[in-house]
């Protein structure tokens, strides 16, 4: 048994640790954060408790009997015509979450991949949010994995005297680097919040009895290697030559790490990275595609700490300064030899996106 944050974790003979305090009984998210865990500060906590409320919304709809109505997607939502119709869940995913992070009072500005712009909440909230509220909704109506990613920042009191827009707008396009914290929450077999606040990569698994999220992967270590990679293979022909050679090395055992790797592709980015964390290997997707603000940062800060890499095909995610609140890149995530061995090919960012219609 060994000691970390207040808490001890018992090692089970399968190496996974669990997270138990000193009468033996088990840690929540929040206790986590608190003062006997992590201490990350009262504000935070406040936010974490109303983001998890608003996830665990999200989950029970997911699950719901109805999503298969308000998965549809109805075309744009908002005009007269649409008023009676139901709104696709990743809307409504967002709305719940706005409505929760604006009672926490702790969040200046939320911005979020369903909104043109960001959305100032209140003056004196000391952290920005940025999120992606139900990534991967397209496989909802197969009932396939889907989750929220988000990353909170310091609001920049420096910036306090601009316009509001402005002043969203700059303290929302903040560099990964300056992350506090970020998570995602994954919604399938099991509910699971992956987090960090700098000091490690930590998931914590809803209990639907008690409606509590418990630490159940504490310090999760990406290993340094891994046998899987993850791509939408079909793209094959529209790669670039870097990254062709690369998939055909691997995956014929004649790379740097002499093992054939398999494929997995749930084209669900949260589904596909939980995995990559805790089995190794690749998630990848090489064309302009996913965001750098609501995916990339977020998620590379939370391979980073768990000791992998997140990287553009190039270089380093976290180290990009944002332009664009909606811009998007190449995004490669997980074990860090494998992600040095595939820059290595060069040439791996795909420059064709032809519009794929699934
Ligand atoms: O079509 P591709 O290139 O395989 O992209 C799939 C990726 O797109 C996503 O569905 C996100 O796309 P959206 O932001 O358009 O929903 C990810 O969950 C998934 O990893």
């Amino acid at each position: 048994m060994s000691s970390r944050g207040g808490f001890d974790f018992k090692t089970s003979a399968s190496g996974n640790h669990r997270a138990v305090t000193d009468d033996g009984g088990i840690v929540t998210l929040m206790e986590y954060m608190g003062k006997g865990g992590e201490n990350v500060g009262d504000e935070l906590v406040v936010l974490f408790s109303h983001l998890e409320y608003a996830c665990k919304r999200i989950a029970a709809l997911v699950a719901s009997p109805f999503n298969s109505t308000l998965g549809k997607t109805f075309g744009a939502v908002g005009g007269s015509d649409d008023r009676d119709k139901p709104k696709p869940l990743d809307i409504v995913a967002n709305d719940i979450i706005l409505s929760s992070l604006r009672k926490s009072g702790k969040v200046s500005v939320m911005a979020s991949e369903e909104d043109d712009a960001p959305v100032w909440l209140a003056d004196d909230g000391p952290f920005v949010v940025v999120l992606d509220p139900l990534d991967g909704s397209r496989n909802i109506d197969a009932s396939i994995p889907t989750g929220t990613i988000f990353g909170i920042y310091n609001r920049l009191v420096e910036l306090d005297h601009l316009p509001v827009e402005e002043k969203g707008m700059l303290n929302s396009l903040q560099s990964g680097s300056k992350l506090v914290a970020s998570g995602y929450v994954l919604y399938s077999s099991a509910t699971i919040m992956c987090t960090s606040f700098g000091s490690g990569t930590h998931a914590f698994t809803l209990d639907h009895s008690t409606g509590d999220f418990i630490l159940t992967h504490p310090h999760i270590k990406i290993s340094s290697r891994g046998q899987i990679y993850s791509v939408n293979d079909a793209r094959y022909f529209d790669w670039p030559e870097g990254l062709r050679r690369y998939i055909d090395t691997v995956r014929q055992g004649k790379g740097q790490h002499p093992k054939k790797y398999s494929a997995r592709y749930i084209c669900s980015l949260v589904a596909d990275f939980h995995r990559t964390l805790l089995y190794g290997g690749l998630a990848m997707n090489p064309r302009d595609h996913l965001r750098l603000v609501y995916e990339a940062n977020p998620l590379s800060f939370l391979a980073e700490q768990a000791g992998g890499k997140g990287s553009d095909g190039k270089g380093r995610i976290l180290s990009l300064q944002p332009v664009k609140l909606h811009q998007r890149l190449p995004l490669f995530l997980g074990s860090p030899d494998d992600i040095e061995e595939l820059q290595s090919y060069g040439d791996v960012q795909q420059k064709v996106n032809p519009g794929y219609e699934v």
